[in-house]
């Protein structure tokens, strides 16, 4: 009995220390604003996608403004194979057609997302969803890619040129969270719209979003532990990494890594605090990787700053 009385309050008091330890991080961090891009691998089962709406609350009322952006890729390769559309992927984006392109906007916007804004709301009404063709939020211009040297056409794929930053913060001054899909309209060099709408890796805009409003961090949670230094050796995992070291790092990066470790470094160059990859198959990782001293993933830093997890 003694033996479990003890055992209870060393359970208790370790939970204790855990908040005590998160107190400087949510002092530092109150009223700031972070961008959390929420990958489509990262939304594996619903125990997954329920502890990610946990976090995004907590956050919230920990001071933090959430922003959302969230991905969708597996959920879209799904929807495309129901419809016998045949899809690719190159450089780590997806070669995007008309027929594909609707698709895309379908699910992002009335299925993943529609999903995550539920999940938020039922712990009270906090979220509201919108896609990058909200209000023109997202501005974009049609982007190729470059594989082994040679241009790769990528069809209707888009890259982020502006952020209607107006819009997002009118949302997160009314103390909502945004949770936004990565569908943008299409702008000439005029800066006039075309009507066409493109489809924008979730990363890169989510890099977008975190420059444009000035956010302290880009969170991004995919489904692995972090950045490896020599993938597929689990080992090699590298939990701190610099902007400058991630810029000599970036061309031997493969598949989804090319985007995701490409948003990283555009955030921290653009003025970011830190950019991390987190793993989201893990529940409450993103919360242990901003609220605890040793982190859990790879975080990216200016080079300005030491090499130490008490930079965060
Ligand atoms: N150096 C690396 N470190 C970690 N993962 C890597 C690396 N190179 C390639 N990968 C692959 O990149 C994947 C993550 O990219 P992706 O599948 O596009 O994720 P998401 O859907 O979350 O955006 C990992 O699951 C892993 O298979
Ligand atoms: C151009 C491009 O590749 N767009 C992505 C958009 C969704 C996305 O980025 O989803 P994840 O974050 O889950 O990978 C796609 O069509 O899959």
């Amino acid at each position: 009995m003694a033996q479990t009385i003890r055992t209870n309050l060393d359970i208790a008091q370790a939970k204790a220390e855990a908040l005590i330890e998160a107190l400087p991080w949510i002092q530092r961090f109150a009223g700031t604003t972070m961008v959390i891009k929420y990958g489509g691998n990262a939304m594996v089962n619903d125990e997954l996608r329920r502890a990610f709406a946990e976090d995004i609350v907590f956050l919230r009322h920990a001071g933090v403004n959430p922003v959302v952006v969230h991905g969708g890729g597996p959920q879209i390769n799904k929807m495309l194979d129901t419809l016998g559309i045949k899809s690719e992927f190159r450089g780590g984006l997806r070669v995007t057609t008309p027929e594909a392109m609707d698709v895309v906007r379908m699910v992002l916007t009335g299925q993943v997302q529609r999903d995550l804004v539920g999940l938020i709301n039922s712990h009270g009404p906090y979220s509201v969803g919108m896609s990058g063709e909200d209000g023109a939020t997202l501005q974009a211009i049609r982007t190729g890619t470059i594989v082994d040297g040679q241009p790769v056409d990528l069809g209707l794929v888009g890259e982020v040129t502006r952020v209607r930053t107006d819009q997002v913060d009118s949302l997160v001054d009314a103390g909502m969270i945004p949770v936004i899909s990565t569908v943008a309209p299409e702008f000439d060099e005029h800066g006039d719209p075309t009507g066409a709408v493109l489809n924008v890796n979730a990363d890169t805009a989510a890099a977008a979003l975190a420059s444009a409003l000035g956010a302290a961090k880009l969170v991004i949670l995919t489904d692995v532990e972090g950045l490896y230094a020599a993938w597929p050796d689990k080992s090699s995992l590298i939990s701190s990494i610099t902007n400058d070291e991630l810029r000599q790092m970036l061309p031997s990066l493969e598949s989804g890594m090319i985007p995701k470790m490409g948003a990283c470094l555009k955030a921290v160059d653009e003025g970011v605090g830190q950019a991390h990859i987190v793993d989201g198959r893990a529940p409450h990782s993103m919360l242990l990787e901003i609220f605890t001293t040793a982190g859990v993933g790879t975080q990216v830093l200016p080079s300005s700053h030491t090499n130490s997890k008490d930079t965060k």
